[in-house]
């Protein structure tokens, strides 16, 4: 059976901390793929930036070359707002023969239990929690449903977000080696995130 990572993410734009994630997630689960899910409508952020379009072009940009990586653009296709449990449902209706985890940065373990229809989600796929090696996350106030479907994986600890990436761009700063350099290329040559 094929074992397929999913990173769902605003990508608001794609940048280092999401490679490297992915990569631990990948390494650490022994996983086959990641794709990465760029939402429409994000559960509980604001409307992005950037138009799906354009985020989903930057992480094609991000990802090209690398063979275990992909776009997966079936939130962008979908209208309303983009929740992770219509996403599996479908993803596994139309994969019946792969098992696929949900990865979820070190920030966003502590939230799944306000995510919609969480028991369901946890009955259908496990998650891949991040984790910074010198700082255990802390699980023993996540309900033991989650608990038992929840494996850590240790990451490098990368200080970049995607917000902070934008807080650069508008005020003219350098975000060069925070974004793969086609990234950076494309967030110039549209002139994104400038106001
Ligand atoms: N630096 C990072 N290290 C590890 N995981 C990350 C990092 N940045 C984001 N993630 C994880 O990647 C997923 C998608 O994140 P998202 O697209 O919201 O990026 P973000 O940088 O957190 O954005 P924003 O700053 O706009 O909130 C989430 O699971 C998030 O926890
Ligand atoms: O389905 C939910 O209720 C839900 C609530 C919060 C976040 N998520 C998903 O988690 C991923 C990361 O979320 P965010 O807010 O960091 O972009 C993204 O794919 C979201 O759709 C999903």
């Amino acid at each position: 059976m094929l074992r397929i990572g999913l990173l769902g993410g605003t990508f608001d734009p794609v940048h280092n901390g999401h490679l490297l994630a992915a990569q631990a997630a990948h390494e650490a689960a022994k996983l086959d793929e990641v794709w990465f899910i760029p939402t429409l409508m994000p559960p509980h952020k604001s409307q992005p930036g950037a138009d799906g379009d354009k985020r989903r072009q930057m992480l094609e940009a991000a990802i090209a070359g690398n063979p275990v990586f992909r776009v997966e653009d079936i939130e962008l296709r979908r209208e309303g707002t983009s929740y992770t449990i219509d996403t599996v449902t479908a993803l596994q209706d139309q994969h019946p023969e792969v098992q696929f985890y949900w990865i979820v940065g070190s920030d966003m373990v502590s939230d799944l239990p306000n995510w919609r229809k969480i028991d369901e989600l946890a009955d259908r796929l496990s998650f891949i929690g991040l984790e910074r090696p010198d700082q255990a996350g802390d699980d023993s106030l996540l309900p033991s449903f989650i608990r038992r479907r929840l494996h850590r994986a240790a990451m490098p600890p990368m200080g970049i977000s995607s917000s902070e990436i934008r807080r650069r761009c508008k005020e003219g700063r350098s975000i060069r080696y925070m974004v793969p350099d086609p990234v950076l290329e494309f967030i110039q040559r549209n002139e994104l995130y400038e106001s």
